[in-house]
């Protein structure tokens, strides 16, 4: 089966800078939902502009569906993967909702005639539906970025990239975000892969695999539940446990197994009866 992308081998330096990446591999298969995490400036934001070929890497290779990266088919690549940027209000054309997520069907020669019903149907999908006539000035951040993801769902992408998509959202936003995302990957399972670049522990949590980038290095690549029970190492590479986690530890539990917040209230309600 064809791995969603393949990086093998990659060299990566930014301009008059030391090495950023070298000898890099990762494989994301399809469907998978994967996180990557790692302190600031560890390479997160660049390994996602290689892959979308914002950047031309030095040495390796990048293949996304087992197309190799190159000039001849980076149209067809960026046609497969789409992004979502950590700023919800550097992602707008349109006048209203509908006409920001019309406009990147247009910029895809889809027949105006096809239209209405692509845009209906990835409203649809991030429940934003209801909001297709407002201007999206007028909406919250977690509204923003859920058009944003209107917009990439409609191009209908095999891969969606979020870059740090929740950072800038309050706690309603970001959760409301994160329940698309979840809704996203049942309903496509294997024909959406999502790779989620992040900096919130609990957001990398309920991946299915976890990342760990330390200055273009990677030092971690493995299910969150075993990740997450490495305290100290991942505080050395300034990042902490998702609270479940770390609270868990903190009340000396050998095994720590309850990963939501939500699972370990139910525990803690068993002890107290
Ligand atoms: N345009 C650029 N020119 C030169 N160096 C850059 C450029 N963009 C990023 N870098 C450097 O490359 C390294 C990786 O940056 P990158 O933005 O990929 O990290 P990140 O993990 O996404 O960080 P953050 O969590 O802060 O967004 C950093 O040392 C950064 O200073």
């Amino acid at each position: 089966m064809t791995d969603a992308i393949t990086i093998k081998n990659l060299t990566y330096s930014y301009p008059d800078q030391g090495e950023l990446f070298k000898g890099f591999d990762l494989t994301v298969q399809k469907g998978e939902w994967l996180s990557i995490v790692g302190h600031n400036g560890s390479g997160k934001s660049t390994l996602a502009k290689l892959i979308l070929g914002l950047l031309d890497f030095d040495k390796g290779h990048i293949s996304v569906f087992g197309k190799k990266l190159s000039e001849e088919t980076l149209a067809a690549i960026r046609a497969e993967v789409g992004m979502v940027f950590q700023n919800p209000d550097n992602q707008f054309v349109g006048a209203t909702v509908a006409d920001d997520v019309a406009f990147g069907l247009e910029n895809r020669q889809v027949p105006s005639l096809e239209m209405p019903a692509k845009i209906e149907a990835a409203l649809r999908q991030v429940e934003m539906l209801d909001y297709a006539e407002r201007e999206p000035h007028t909406l919250s951040g977690g509204q923003k970025q859920r058009v944003a993801m209107a917009s990439v769902l409609a191009l209908q992408p095999r891969v969606i990239i979020l870059d740090e998509a929740t950072a800038m959202l309050d706690p309603e936003g970001k959760q409301a975000v994160l329940k698309t995302i979840k809704e996203l990957k049942a309903a496509y399972q294997e024909k959406l892969t999502m790779i989620v670049i992040t900096h919130d522990m609990e957001e990398a949590a309920l991946a299915d695999r976890v990342v760990v980038l330390d200055d273009g290095q990677l030092v971690y690549d493995e299910a969150p539940e075993t990740l997450f029970l490495k305290g100290h190492a991942l505080q050395e590479l300034g990042l902490t446990q998702p609270f479940a986690m770390a609270l868990q530890s903190a009340l000396g539990l050998q095994n720590p197994s309850y990963q939501s917040k939500q699972e370990l209230a139910t525990w803690l309600s068993t002890l107290k009866a």
